[in-house]
Formats: structure tokens, C-alpha cells, sequence
């Protein structure tokens, strides 16, 4: 229970409607025990009176009628009130763990995949809901009616009192505690967590690369690595479940037992005149009826431990090291957008160096072309610029500013990035524009799409700049794409622009164009361009080459 227990401040904000669902099923439950007790008693008594005149046939027939009116309505109110609570809660723990995951994207372990991490966010935070509505509220319940029912044992049939105890506490404790020990002995409750998120990969991964699979025939290598998938969560859920069913069994023969045991001991002391018939027939009714309480837990129990799994892996999403700190106590960036890099050393891997002592200085308002072999390391001497990744030794100064002292929404406010595979988000072209700047006006959003050179194609689009562009800018061409990220940046106020192959997706001839406007299109900004494209004289300030991890200049 200690990755679900880490969740526990954020259940306690909805504890008033928690503590109103547990009364609510408490109610349920007492009430459904001693409907059925009562019926029991009511009926043995009605039907061993030899004149029904003898026999108060009111006052239990509406005791009857009231709590099974009570029951209804009790549940009723339990399953409105914990699921509206239950929500509440998975939705504060949505937007909880998303804000602990922004920082550390960047810092997940590489084979953590992107369906794992969909999985997380929704599959592993709807398993939580067990936690409190299918987990704590039975075994509450279940604990308090037992103890109720010992009680009422050991004053009206006290003989009985010991053998319901036993077996109440083997259903109710023992039978699905030795289930989560099987399940967690064999690992079966998290493999089965891993199992669904792996299906989901395999979905994503098979719908990202569809045309490919077509185009290859691999169809049936892509339908055998699902069914593989789907087959193992199958086999998984499928051994869970008969452990679940034998457990159940277990838990229906102990009802059975205590049963038959409390009936024994109470005909002798029926015989013995220590309790009456009807009392009697009304008690052990009772006892079925404690029994599906247990029945109860033993559900939430096969549940809670896959909520256990699933919490666990929430946890390990939402506490990992940071890409990026943010500093403790930072320093106002000044005005200005002059950047340098001072012997700049860092790899992904500490003994894998990508940049080696790096050094760069680049004035307020110059622009720069920094070319290199793929690979080489320059979409990562950008990432360093924005803080998305940390230099293992050196430093990045902007302004003057160590960036390693400002705060990051300063530094992300001066240098706008135009990443390699820009993203197009599921929204239209004006969404997408404004992720750049959020006040920008229809004027601007336009100067940016013609600066971009994509002006044209979204005059000609059936509604303009509310044009929705479907997920991934599926409607767009690669190129068109490629521009929409650059009028993104263009649009930005950022004083330095950091942008990666901006002309990728471009003929040539519109490469040349780009390059060549670029400098009136930026002017006045600091700009730091990698690409692989050949440049022309006169297009950039300075132009260097990245080799083995240094700057050389070129030309
Ligand atoms: N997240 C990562 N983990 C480990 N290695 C990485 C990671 N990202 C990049 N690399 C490695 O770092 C090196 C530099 O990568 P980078 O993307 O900066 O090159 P690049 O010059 O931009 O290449 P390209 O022109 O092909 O985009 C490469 O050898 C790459 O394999």
C-alpha cells in the first residue's frame, strides 16, 4: 500500500465526501444484514404462529418495507457521493501529475515510451479509483459489520459467537491476504499493469507508422506484435482472475461452513430452549448476508493490487530527477540577447562527449550559421542554450547572465526554439501561432505566416487561420509543417532565436529565399541557425562548423 499511501494528501482533499460515502455504505450494509435477518425472523415467526391473530404482522412487515427503502436509498447516496468524490480526486491527481511531469520529460529514462507515459496519465491515475471506493470502503464495512454481528452472537447465541468469528475473520482477513501475497509473489498484479501499457505502445507505434507497415507488407508482422501483446495481458488477467475465483470460492465455502456450524449450535440450543426459532432462522440469515461483505473485499482486494502497481509506476513518474532545476535563488536577467558558451563540455553519456570545451561568442543582434555532420551535435548545443539539457562542465551566458541563474521562464521568454521536428498540435493554424505568442493580433499572426512563406497556402485553406489541422498537422505537407513552426518562432518576442534546419522540407530555391530574408525577417534579433544546408556569402554574420565537439569557422 506505500505507492498508494503517496497519494494520500491528495485523497484528503476530498475526505469530507469520503467520510459521507463510507457512512453511506456503512448504512447499506447494516441495513441489507438486518433486512435479511429480520425477514428471516419474520417469516420463521409468522409462519410457526398457529393464529395469525398472535402474531404482529405490522410492525415487522414495515420494519422490512423501511430497510429495504433505507438500503436503496443509503446505496444510492454511497455510489453518488464516492464517485463524484472518486473524480474529483482522479482529476487533481491528472493535473498534479502532469505538472510534476513537465520538468521531467526531458530527464525519463530513454526506453520509457510515449503510449507508457499516455498510460500513466490515464489508465494507472483510473486504477487509483479502487483505492478508496472499492478498497477502504469494504473492508471498513466489513470489519464494523463482523464485529456488529460477534457481537450480537455472543449475546443471543453465544455458542456461536466463536465459530462465526473464525469464520468471518478467514473470509474477510485471511482468504484475501493470502490472494495479495500470491499475486504479489508472482508478480502478477504489476505484470499485468506493465502488460496494458505495453498494448497501448504497441497501438500508438502501429497507428504513428501506418503508411510504412502498408507500404512494407508488414502487416502481419504488425498484427503478430499486437496479438503477442494482447495475448500476454490476456494470459496475465486470465491467471489473476483464478486465483480472484478461488479465493471467491474459499470465501463462499467459509460462508457455508460458519453456516452450517452456527445451524448445528443453534438447534441444540433451540432444543435447550436458550433461543427462539424464529431469532434463530433470522441470525443465520444475518450471517449470509455478513458474508457478501466479504465477498466484497475480496473484489476490492484483487483490484487494489494492480491499483498498488499502478500507483508505483505514477510514483516513479512523478519523482524522478528534474531535467532542469530551477535555480534557488536566481539572478534578473538584463536586457540584451548576446549569447556565449564557455568551454562547453557535455554528452548524453559522461564518457561519450558530444561537445568538448566549446566556446562561442555571439553579439546582440548578429546571426550566426553553425553547420555540421549529422550527428555532430548541434540540435544539442541549442537544447544546452535553452536549458534542456545541462553542461557537464562550462558555461552559457545570456545577456551576461550565467543561464544557469535565471529563472527558466526569463531565460524561455528571451530564446525562442525552432526544434527539428517542431511539433503541430492538435488545434488549428491560429492555435498553433499562439503557442508562440499568446497576445499576438491577426496582423501579426499574418506578417509571421508570410515571413515563413506560408502566407498563401493558409489564405487559400477553407477557413483560414481557424483551419483545424488535425493531429500530428496531418493535413499539412512536411514542409508546410516545417514553416508553420518557423512563423511560431517568428512570431515570438524573443530576443534570441534558436533555430534548428529551418529549411529542411524547402526546395532549394525556397531555402535560398528563406536564408537570404532571413536577415531582414530577424533583424534586430540574435540569431543561432544549424543546418546542413550549404549557405551563400553575405547570408550570415559568421558561419562555423561543428567538428568533434568544437567550433571552426568556415568560409
Ligand atoms: N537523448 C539522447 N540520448 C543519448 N544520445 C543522444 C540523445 N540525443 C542525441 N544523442 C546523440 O548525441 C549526438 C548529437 O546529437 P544531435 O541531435 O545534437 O546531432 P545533430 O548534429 O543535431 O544531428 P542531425 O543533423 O542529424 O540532426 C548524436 O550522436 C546522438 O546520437
Amino acid at each position: 500500500m506505500s505507492a498508494i499511501l503517496f497519494f494520500r494528501p491528495l485523497f484528503l482533499a476530498e475526505r469530507g465526501r469520503f467520510a459521507a460515502t463510507l457512512l453511506l455504505a456503512l448504512v447499506a450494509l447494516g441495513a441489507g444484514v438486518a433486512l435479511l435477518g429480520l425477514s428471516g425472523w419474520f417469516l420463521t415467526g409468522a409462519s410457526l404462529a398457529t393464529a395469525a391473530l398472535s402474531f404482529n404482522l405490522f410492525a415487522p412487515s414495515a420494519a422490512v418495507r423501511g430497510l429495504s427503502f433505507l438500503r436503496i436509498a443509503a446505496r444510492y447516496g454511497e455510489k453518488l457521493v464516492g464517485h463524484d468524490a472518486t473524480l474529483r480526486v482522479l482529476g487533481t491527481i491528472r493535473a498534479w501529475l502532469f505538472h510534476r511531469l513537465m520538468p521531467r520529460v526531458g530527464a525519463l529514462r530513454p526506453g520509457l515510451r510515449r503510449g507508457d507515459l499516455v498510460s500513466r496519465l490515464t489508465a494507472d491515475v483510473d486504477a487509483l479509483d479502487t483505492a478508496f471506493l472499492l478498497a477502504v470502503g469494504p473492508l471498513l464495512g466489513s470489519l464494523l459489520v463482523g464485529a456488529a454481528m460477534v457481537l450480537a452472537l455472543a449475546i443471543l447465541l453465544p455458542d456461536a459467537a466463536l465459530v462465526y468469528a473464525a469464520g468471518w475473520t478467514a473470509a474477510t482477513l485471511l482468504v484475501p491476504a493470502l490472494f495479495v501475497r500470491a499475486s504479489h509473489r508472482g508478480g502478477a498484479a504489476a505484470a499485468s499493469v506493465e502488460a496494458a501499457a505495453m498494448l497501448r505502445v504497441a497501438c500508438l507505434d502501429t497507428i504513428d507508422g501506418h503508411a510504412d507497415i502498408v507500404a512494407f507488407g508488414a502487416r502481419p508482422w504488425a498484427e503478430a506484435r499486437f496479438t503477442e501483446e494482447a495475448r500476454w495481458l490476456g494470459a496475465l488477467r486470465k491467471s489473476q482472475g483464478r486465483r480472484a475465483a478461488r479465493a471467491g470460492a474459499a470465501i463462499q465455502a467459509l460462508a457455508g461452513a460458519t453456516l452450517l456450524g452456527t445451524l448445528v449450535l443453534g438447534l441444540r440450543a433451540h432444543g435447550a430452549g436458550e433461543i427462539e426459532g424464529p431469532l434463530m432462522v433470522g441470525l443465520l440469515l444475518a450471517i449470509l448476508a455478513s458474508f457478501e461483505a466479504s465477498a466484497a473485499v475480496m473484489r476490492s482486494v484483487a483490484r487494489l493490487a494492480e491499483a498498488e502497481a499502478a500507483a508505483r509506476r505514477l510514483r516513479e513518474a512523478a519523482t524522478g530527477p528534474e531535467a532542469v532545476i530551477e535555480p534557488a535563488d536566481p539572478t534578473a536577467l538584463p536586457p540584451g540577447g548576446a549569447v556565449a558558451f564557455e568551454s562547453v563540455r557535455f554528452g548524453h553519456r559522461a564518457d561519450r562527449p558530444v561537445l568538448r570545451n566549446l566556446d562561442l561568442c555571439v553579439p546582440a543582434g548578429a546571426q550566426v550559421a553553425i553547420r555540421g555532420a549529422s550527428g555532430a551535435g548541434k540540435s544539442t548545443l541549442l537544447h544546452l542554450l535553452l536549458r534542456l539539457a545541462e553542461p557537464q562542465a562550462g558555461r552559457i551566458r545570456l545577456a551576461g547572465a550565467d543561464i544557469a541563474a535565471v529563472r527558466l521562464a526569463d531565460l524561455h521568454a528571451r530564446v525562442a526554439l525552432l526544434e527539428q521536428n517542431a511539433p503541430v498540435f492538435l488545434d488549428t493554424v491560429r492555435g498553433n501561432l499562439l503557442v508562440g505568442r499568446a497576445d499576438a493580433g491577426e496582423a501579426e499572426l499574418w506578417d509571421a505566416l508570410d515571413r515563413a512563406r506560408l502566407g498563401d497556402t493558409v489564405r487559400a485553406m477553407p477557413r483560414g487561420l481557424d483551419t483545424e489541422l488535425g493531429e500530428g498537422g496531418r493535413t499539412l505537407s512536411a514542409g508546410q509543417a516545417r514553416r508553420l513552426g518557423l512563423a511560431r518562432v517568428l512570431l515570438s518576442r524573443a530576443a534570441v532565436l534558436a533555430l534548428d534546419e529551418p529549411t529542411s522540407g524547402l526546395d532549394r530555391e525556397a531555402e535560398l529565399a528563406f536564408l537570404r530574408d532571413l536577415r531582414s525577417a530577424c533583424a534586430g534579433r540574435t540569431v543561432l541557425l544549424v543546418t546542413h544546408a550549404e549557405t551563400e556569402p553575405g547570408f550570415f554574420d559568421r558561419q562555423y562548423r561543428l567538428v568533434d565537439g568544437r567550433l571552426l569557422p568556415d568560409q
